[in-house]
């Protein structure tokens, strides 16, 4: 028989009960606030207002913690521990989610709730008892009483392509007038019948777009799909500013490739204002199908969903893999102990206790470092990074050489407990091949024409960085990687820098023989200081390499370069990269806001 008085249950259900009501009050002011953001984001793109809808997208990433640590306090100060107990953490959770039904995100809702939960709660309780392991709500069918339906459907057949080209733009209602849009919307169609290459239209003949736009820097992207049968033809067509201040469409954008470099780990986040967000994803992975939902979700500014799910795909993964941990293939670092698995395209990384020289850093920087990457514009030359504490590993899955080099130079941040080696902190980023690699296995190969893409994509992306005011810090191949579109990506952050930091000169000359013949510099070197002409000491070793370089790339060497990108940045010149090729614009990129563009890789690679 249950000796248990009544009262003490029922408080104890109001007690998980006003619980779940703060936590989700605290994800419903996140996610307000996270809209709001992307409703400004539409008025800054109409005002060319570049500066503030920079620095209100990089604000809004921090938004996620910042709400997840006023629900914590609100509940340290609302409870002791001891109101807190395990039968009421979990029915707190089944409080939540009778609260989730008919909430328009719940997954995201989930994640807040596991993210609150994960502050206050011991990793012993991190599973599905008391936390979102699984998902428990589905996101299916949301989408079938918005107050704005996720997409819109055009007929083409009854107006024509034209008039519905037309309509579909203008639906935006964006307050500043377009260059010509009828003749834009003839470039566009042009492409469009290109890319269906038929006269036979069917019956189910239709363009679905999202109804939101997506904004990024100095552009907006229209993004759908158009039907025709079986075949169905995802497009984004941008939208931008010309020089006169006046709209345009800039291109008609359809190949898989491109869209996948659009939506790239690499890029900033895009603004878009949904109130269904996993009915955009469902849309999106419609016309990505190779992009996992995490990183959907992270390119969306949900990245904090987006490692959720990441982590959960990467257990699915080592349950159904067998390979083992590995040190990762390259040069050692000396900041990072870095590791793979070789069945996952992902790499794992691992601040060492201690740096060798002459790396003068600290953890608190480098983890300082990654924090400014993330939340600069990446320009689609960084690397994303996951930040993770307290991840456990199975034991059994790592090579013997990894253990013990971790325990080596990382033991304050390796725990082995039972059968699970406890990872307290790192980072997981997309693995790519390090150009070092790439270079060699191209020499080897005597494949020039890879060669010279590599050392083409390499000073492209030093040039991109720039243009965002990065400077790399330390320059060498091996913290450069070559992603599966076979472009080039910086990924080692520790020396990283703001290129208006930096002082670039010019080398003294030698005031005498003893100066000229010294191995050691005669003058002086302060912190900042750049001096790009010794860049071709260890850049140019190998003759192909010099040979490409200085062919592409040669005023890289030069202080006058870096100053003049210095000063246009000190000038307050707003940058942004186009981030689609060239070609694929409609007219000469001269005539638009966003001038940088990198070049197409040879045929031979594309
Ligand atoms: N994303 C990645 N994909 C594939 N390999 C990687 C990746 N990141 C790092 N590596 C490998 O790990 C090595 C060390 O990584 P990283 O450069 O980030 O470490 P580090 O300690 O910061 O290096 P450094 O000593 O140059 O500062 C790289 O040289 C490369 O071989």
């Amino acid at each position: 028989m249950n000796m248990k008085p009544a009262f003490p249950k029922l408080l104890s259900s109001q007690i998980a009960f006003d619980t779940a009501r703060t936590i989700l009050d605290g994800f419903d002011k996140h996610y307000r606030l996270f809209r709001e953001a992307t409703h400004a984001a539409k008025r800054h793109f109409e005002c060319a207002d570049w500066k503030r809808a920079q620095d209100e997208a990089r604000a809004r990433i921090a938004f996620y913690d910042t709400r997840v640590g006023e629900c914590v306090q609100l509940l340290e100060d609302e409870y002791i521990d001891a109101d807190l107990t395990d039968a009421v953490w979990r029915e707190v959770k089944l409080h939540y989610i009778g609260l989730l039904i008919d909430h328009k995100q719940p997954e995201l809702a989930e994640i807040f709730f596991n993210s609150v939960c994960c502050k206050i709660l011991h990793r012993g309780y991190f599973h599905n008892d008391f936390i979102f392991v699984r998902p428990a709500v589905s996101t299916e069918y949301l989408d079938t009483d918005e107050s704005v339906p996720t997409f819109r459907v055009y007929y083409p057949i009854l107006d024509g392509l034209h008039i519905t080209l037309k309509r579909i733009i203008t639906n935006f209602r964006l307050q500043r007038p377009f260059a010509d849009l009828d003749r834009d919307v003839k470039l566009a169609m042009q492409r469009i019948e290109q890319t269906l290459n038929t006269d036979v239209l069917e019956p189910n003949h239709q363009i679905q777009v999202l109804s939101t736009l997506f904004y990024r820097n100095k552009g907006a992207y229209m993004v759908g799909k158009i039907i025709n049968g079986s075949n169905e033809y995802p497009f984004v067509i941008p939208i931008l500013h010309n020089r006169k201040g006046e709209l345009i469409l800039d291109a008609a954008l359809f190949e898989r490739k491109v869209l996948a470099v659009l939506f790239s780990f690499t890029r900033a986040y895009f603004m878009v204002d949904m109130e269904v967000p996993s009915a955009y994803v469902q849309f999106l992975r419609s016309l990505m199908p190779e992009k996992p939902r995490s990183e959907i979700y992270t390119i969306l500014g949900l990245q904090k969903l987006g490692k959720g799910l990441f982590y959960r795909d990467f257990l699915r993964h080592l349950r159904h893999s067998s390979d083992n941990f590995e040190i990762a293939p390259g040069i050692r670092g000396l900041v990072m102990v870095v590791f793979a698995l070789p069945s996952f395209p992902y790499v794992f990384k691992v601040i060492k206790d201690h740096f060798p020289a002459p790396k003068e850093t600290t953890n608190a920087l480098v983890k300082e470092k990654y924090l400014l990457v993330k939340n600069h514009d990446r320009v689609g030359r960084m690397a994303d990074t996951l930040e993770y504490s307290s991840v456990a590993f199975p034991r059994a899955r790592f090579a013997d050489e990894l253990l013990a080099e971790l325990k080596l130079v990382a033991p304050s941040v390796v725990e082995e407990e039972g059968d699970e080696i406890i990872i307290k902190h790192l980072y997981i980023e997309r693995r790519m091949v390090p150009l070092n690699i790439y270079l060699s296995s191209a020499h080897a190969n005597a494949d020039d024409a890879a060669l010279e893409h590599g050392i083409l994509e390499y000073g492209n992306a030093i040039k991109e960085l720039i243009g965002a005011n990065i400077f790399p810090g330390d320059m060498l191949y091996k913290n450069f990687g070559v992603t599966r579109h076979n472009r080039v990506v910086f990924y080692d952050y520790d020396e990283i820098e703001y290129i208006t930091d930096c002082n670039f000169r010019v080398i003294p000359q030698p005031r005498n023989e003893e100066e000229e013949m010294s191995a050691e510099p005669w003058y002086s070197v302060a912190k900042h200081d750049v001096f790009p002409e010794q860049f071709g000491v260890f850049l140019l070793g190998n003759p192909s390499v010099r040979k490409y370089f200085l062919k592409h790339h040669a005023d890289l060497l030069t202080q006058q370069y870096w100053q003049q990108r210095k000063q246009k940045i000190l000038d307050g010149h707003f940058e942004d990269i186009l981030p689609y090729p060239q070609e694929c614009r409609f007219r000469n990129a001269a005539n638009s806001v966003i001038t940088t563009a990198t070049p197409a890789p040879p045929a031979k690679l594309a």
